[in-house]
């Protein structure tokens, strides 16, 4: 006997968050708990806004059309919407079992701006040192300072930069200039530092300093390859689909001398940890990108081991659909 529950949630954020052109004021998906022969299974869908192709509202009509099927005993689960590919297969990966219980809780922790933030969290963070800061949102000349002030005062540091696209090469070269020579080799990719990939490859050719690839690996024409410059691929399920599609892609990266980083499309507490399963078994040896947490205002249905973040329960979320 299968059943289906499908719920909808919608989670405050903590002020100020922003995507590309909008403030993000709340977290809003669906959740789908799958039982059969007495197991259950969950995933999270949530199409996030400015990133994901789809909406909420065509997320909630794929997910539904497929939850009819398999209550009827319909086996087969891709959608061509990522963020529903994703959370049914993660639903599908529990109650099957290829979903592994072991999770990698550690995280690079985000810098948004502040480093004196970042000096507190990195000194507490156990092993290898990553953390990731956001560039391109102030003058290149600040970016630059940053990083050779964190560079300089935690000599064990490596950092992931990423810059969304944001810069001309002048305002990239501008950056470069800035950061001190000898600790290039100490900047592990910085994200999509131009507005095209070949702008970007130029970058990376012309300053040594190593690049990755985000947005690329989500349009059509993308391949992974090894190429000159390029470091990682990063890889964001919600964004991407299924965990299929994404241990394919993790397999490749690993085969061309990439790595492969899954990270945070702003999930919930819920999706976090499935994301650090998936980081447990597909990338044991990389440092995921999951530190978004604490964007929200609180958990969902499972908490992140260490988090004070009050947890909402399944019992106060909105039915969808129940069969
Ligand atoms: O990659 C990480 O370490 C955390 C996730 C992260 O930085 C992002 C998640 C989702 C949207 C963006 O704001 C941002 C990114 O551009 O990579
Ligand atoms: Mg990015």
């Amino acid at each position: 006997m299968r059943k289906v529950e499908l719920y909808r949630f919608s989670l405050p954020m903590e002020a100020g968050v922003i995507l590309r052109n909008q403030r993000l004021k709340t977290r809003d998906g669906l959740l789908v708990c799958l039982t059969e022969n007495g197991k259950q299974g969950w995933g999270e869908i949530s199409p996030l806004p400015e990133f994901s192709e789809e909406t909420l509202e065509e997320a909630e009509a794929a997910t539904l059309g497929w939850l009819h099927s398999w209550v009827n005993g319909e086996q087969a689960f891709e959608s061509a919407l990522p963020s529903v590919a994703f959370g049914l297969s993660c639903a599908m990966g529990e109650l099957s079992g290829f979903l592994p219980q072991k999770a990698d809780y550690r995280k690079a922790p985000l810098c948004n701006g502040d480093p004196d933030e970042l000096f507190a969290v990195l000194g507490a963070m156990p092993g290898e040192k990553v953390a990731k800061v956001k560039v391109g949102l102030y003058e290149a000349v600040r970016d630059g300072m940053i990083v050779n002030l964190l560079l300089e005062a935690i000599p064990d540091l490596k950092l992931r930069l990423d810059a969304n696209r944001s810069w001309t090469r002048a305002k990239a070269d501008g950056f470069a200039k800035y950061v001190q020579p000898q600790f290039r080799d100490r900047i592990q990719f910085l994200e999509e530092p131009c507005k095209t990939r070949d702008e970007s490859r130029d970058f990376s050719r012309e300053t040594g300093i190593a690049i990755a690839w985000d947005e690329s690996v989500r349009e059509a024409d993308f391949v992974v390859e090894a190429e000159p410059g390029v470091a990682a691929i990063v890889i964001k399920p919600t964004l991407v689909g299924s965990i299929q599609r994404c241990h394919m892609l993790i397999e490749q990266a690993h085969k061309a001398g990439l790595i492969a980083v899954i990270s945070s499309s702003i999930e919930t507490s819920l999706g976090l940890t499935q994301l650090a399963r998936m980081a447990a078994w597909l990338t044991p040896d990389t440092i995921p990108g999951l530190d978004t947490l604490s964007l929200m205002q609180s958990q969902l249905v499972r908490p992140w081991p260490d988090s004070e973040l009050p947890v909402l329960d399944v019992d106060a979320l909105e039915v969808v659909w129940r069969r």
